[in-house]
């Protein structure tokens, strides 16, 4: 007998995000845009300027209320479940803001706790951030007495030390030194090779290029395209197009698809 071949195991969803709306008076500031994240994945959201992109991060971190339609991370509906949502999750918006009357070491071991991870696992798991980060002469100051770039690696360590199933990062690289920002790219592609799913919005095409599997782009609030690059290259007729060139063109009139 023939052995049988293994069943592929699909990439399990880590984000749903289902026909979400979000109408601010009279004005759809995301409009009907559904997308998912698989286990692994690395997704950029991508759009011009006032497309949606942060307030497509709030709905999903929970912090602001979708009009219309359904956000799920691991199964969980953001906002009918929203403490495992949020268990699943770790968000570093565009301007982090660690607390700041604590020391640096005082926020991480307070995130820490606050994922329920174990007191003996903390100091170890946060080690291998706070060498890549160059933190280690700022866990003892006060974080009011660090710079705005040393409280987003402060952020970024306890995002990495939590290890959540979904990463979510608003324009991760803006206000990181050099040496950081590399840390940080191959930090990403290794929380996604052990399984970590990472969704990251940006304005900088060579980021989303160099670390995503796939974009969603929109543009006036809507989904104008979502795919790989090579998928979007096949679409466009234009083997050779860089992800710049195709964004361009398809933020141009915002048609959904
Ligand atoms: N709290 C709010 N109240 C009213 N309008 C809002 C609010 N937040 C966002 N908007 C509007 O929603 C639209 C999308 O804004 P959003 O900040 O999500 O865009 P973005 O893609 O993140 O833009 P940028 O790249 O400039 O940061 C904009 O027209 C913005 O003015």
């Amino acid at each position: 007998m023939l052995p049988r071949k293994p069943t592929p195991i699909p990439n399990p969803l880590v984000l749903r995000v289902v026909s979400v709306t979000k109408q601010y008076g009279g004005k759809k500031a995301v409009h009907n845009v559904s997308f998912e994240v698989g286990a692994g994945e690395i997704v950029g959201l991508l759009g011009p300027n006032g497309a949606g992109k942060t307030t497509m991060m709030n709905l999903i971190a929970g912090l602001v209320r979708p009009t219309a339609g359904t956000i799920e991370i691991e199964g969980h509906d953001v906002f009918r479940e929203p403490i495992q949502a949020k268990q699943a999750r770790f968000f570093v918006p565009d301007t982090p803001a660690p607390f700041s009357g604590m020391t640096g070491a005082e926020y991480l071991h307070f995130v820490a706790a606050a994922y329920g991870i174990p007191a003996g696992e903390r100091d170890s798991r946060m080690a291998p951030y706070v060498r890549g980060f160059h933190l280690e002469d700022h866990l003892d100051k006060k974080v009011s007495a660090c710079s705005h770039g040393t409280k987003q690696k402060l952020v970024l360590t306890a995002a990495f030390l939590v290890r959540p199933r979904l990463l979510m990062l608003d324009e991760p690289l803006i206000g990181l030194d050099t040496p950081a920002a590399v840390f940080l790219k191959d930090a990403l592609k290794a929380h996604a090779a052990k399984g970590g799913s990472v969704l990251m919005s940006t304005h900088l095409m060579f980021l989303a290029e160099e670390l995503c599997d796939r974009v969603v782009i929109l543009s006036r609030g809507r989904r104008v395209a979502a795919g790989t690059l090579a998928s979007l290259r096949a679409r466009a007729g234009d083997e050779q197009a860089t992800l710049e060139e195709l964004f361009l063109e398809l933020t141009r009139n915002g048609t959904e698809v």
